[in-house]
């Protein structure tokens, strides 16, 4: 499991940590860390031309000290001061006695907004590496101007970009960008991943991302903000039949999905809760034709949801268009229901908050911002803060589609975000294929939480084997879903 903690748990552990240690333990363990990872970034020290962005705070700290070791492998170290007067003095006396200097000036007071301001972009331009140091944890609101104004500087240079801790101008608990921001090549974060590493849009700024232990992992809570699942976990989850299953025990997954005008969408459906553990898949609605000729196993009913037969958890709206009688039929059921697509337009809140068994709502980031009646720009970048009011006013667990997808649970508590996806799931009906898979792992009796993420690691993993690099349709996806269940098991 990767685990990501807020600003401040991380605080609130580093100062626990620091009270043991001598002082200044931490930074030093922060900046060898942060040396280590330039040197491999960048292959040869010795020679080359490094770039320093330093901030007023211990983010500028680790920066410097970070430049002293590469100074004294022989690199050309220059530090550009955003405020010479609260700069870190240890820090900077040490960049000095390895050989580095001041960029933009020789007297010290080479701010980015002082004369020696060409001077200073002239050497970022030229630079082999920049280090971030502007901001770290400690930064709020937008970058000001003048760490704005570096921030596009180092965008228009070709040089290698590594971030300190998180790169400057991102929000650290949300993932949010408000503003200029500098894009790095890799982050290097200290005893922790922090959430807005791993959630869009800040997760794109940061590049790889690399940890560097400086034993906060002792002084955490059990508890993480965020969870990334991993293989192992995700391994765990899953259901595996027994000697005594039968196709009742499996669980039986429900799909009342598809429209005259839109089969397709309970084809699809169908095809990922095949590939989902359940021991059978039931399907009501108008497209059972089409389901059945191309998945002769489902078990097709006539009657409404509510005298389908036995079913231990449902999938309503994929292609549903309005047909808002038979929604409010599946959540009154007392099993699991999974709320996906159109189902998700014509769902009635009240009903939805009224259910006593988990409901799983999985729109994409337009459907949720007309849920929320905001605009597709606003969830897109404010993702978790999204996600989070959406379960909150639903009384239900939402699983927020995306390059990374996220999982809130209506009562708070940790958030899964998932990153196996890829570009190429972008893709009509690879959402229908989804919502099949998730419910057909809530009818296996996984909560709302475990099935909305093992499905989206799945799924996105189903992607990346069907596409490989070229387009690939929905129906591929589906049909790569066992090969990712077993990638995953092994
Ligand atoms: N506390 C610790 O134990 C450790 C902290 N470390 C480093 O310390 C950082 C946190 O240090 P600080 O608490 O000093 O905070 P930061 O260095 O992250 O930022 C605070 C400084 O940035 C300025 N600032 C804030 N918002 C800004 C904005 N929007 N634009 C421009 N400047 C802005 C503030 O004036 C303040 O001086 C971490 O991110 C990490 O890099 C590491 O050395 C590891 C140990
Ligand atoms: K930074």
């Amino acid at each position: 499991m990767r685990t990501a903690y807020s600003v401040e748990t991380v605080r609130a552990a580093e100062r626990e940590l620091m009270a043991r240690l001598p002082e200044g333990a931490l930074m030093q363990r922060a900046a060898a860390g942060l040396a280590a990872a330039c040197a491999d970034l960048i292959g040869r020290v010795y020679g080359s031309r490094v770039v320093l962005l330093v901030g007023s705070g211990d983010n500028g700290g680790d920066a410097l000290y970070a430049g002293a070791r590469l100074a004294r492998r022989g690199a050309a170290v220059a530090a550009v001061l955003l405020a010479p007067e609260r700069v870190h003095p240890g820090g900077l006396a040490a960049l000095l006695r390895a050989g580095g200097r001041i960029a933009g000036s020789g007297t010290g007071a080479g701010a980015a907004a002082s004369a020696g301001v060409g001077a200073v972009e002239e050497a970022i331009l030229r630079a082999d590496l920049v280090v971030d140091g502007i901001v770290g944890i400690g930064g709020t609101g937008g970058l000001r101007p003048d760490a704005a104004r570096l921030a596009a500087c180092v965008g228009e240079s070709g040089a290698a970009v590594v971030a300190v801790d998180l790169p400057s101008g991102v929000d650290a608990d949300t993932g949010e960008v408000r503003g200029a921001a500098v894009r790095a090549d890799l982050t290097v974060t200290f005893g922790t991943h922090k959430p807005g590493l791993l959630i869009d849009p800040a997760r794109e700024y940061a590049g790889s991302v690399r940890l560097v232990d400086i034993g906060l992992g002792d002084v955490l809570p059990a508890e993480a903000e965020l969870e990334a699942l991993q293989h192992v976990d995700v391994a765990r989850l899953l259901p595996v039949p027994g000697a005594e299953s039968d196709k009742y025990r499996r669980g039986v997954v429900g799909i009342a999905a598809g429209s005259a005008r839109y089969p397709g969408a309970a084809v699809l459906a169908v095809s990922g809760a095949l590939r989902g553990g359940a021991g059978a898949v039931r399907y009501v609605g108008p497209a059972g034709d089409a389901v059945v000729s191309r998945f002769p196993e489902t078990l097709v009913s006539d009657q409404g949801p509510a005298k389908a037969g036995r079913v231990q958890a449902w999938v309503v709206g994929p292609g549903a268009g309005d047909d808002a009688s038979t929604v409010a039929e599946v959540l009154e059921a007392d099993v699991p229901v999974l709320v996906d697509a159109d189902g998700l337009r014509l769902a009635d809140r009240d009903a939805v908050r009224a259910r006593t068994a988990p409901t799983l709502m999985t729109p994409h980031a337009g459907e949720a911002a007309a849920l929320l009646g905001v605009a597709r720009e606003e969830v897109e970048g404010a993702r978790l803060a999204s996600a989070r009011e959406l379960a909150s006013r639903y009384g239900a667990t939402v699983l927020l589609k995306g390059s990374t997808t996220l999982v809130a649970d209506a009562a708070g508590g940790v958030v899964r975000v998932n990153a196996t996806g890829t570009p190429w799931l972008a893709t009509a009906g690879s959402g229908d294929v989804l919502s099949g898979l998730a419910g057909s792992l809530l009818a296996s009796g996984l909560s709302a939480l475990d099935a909305g993420s093992a499905a989206a690691y799945l799924h996105g993993l189903a992607g990346r084997f069907a596409a490989d690099g070229a387009p690939a349709g929905a129906h591929d996806v589906a049909e790569a879903i066992p090969g990712a269940w077993r990638d995953v098991r092994d």
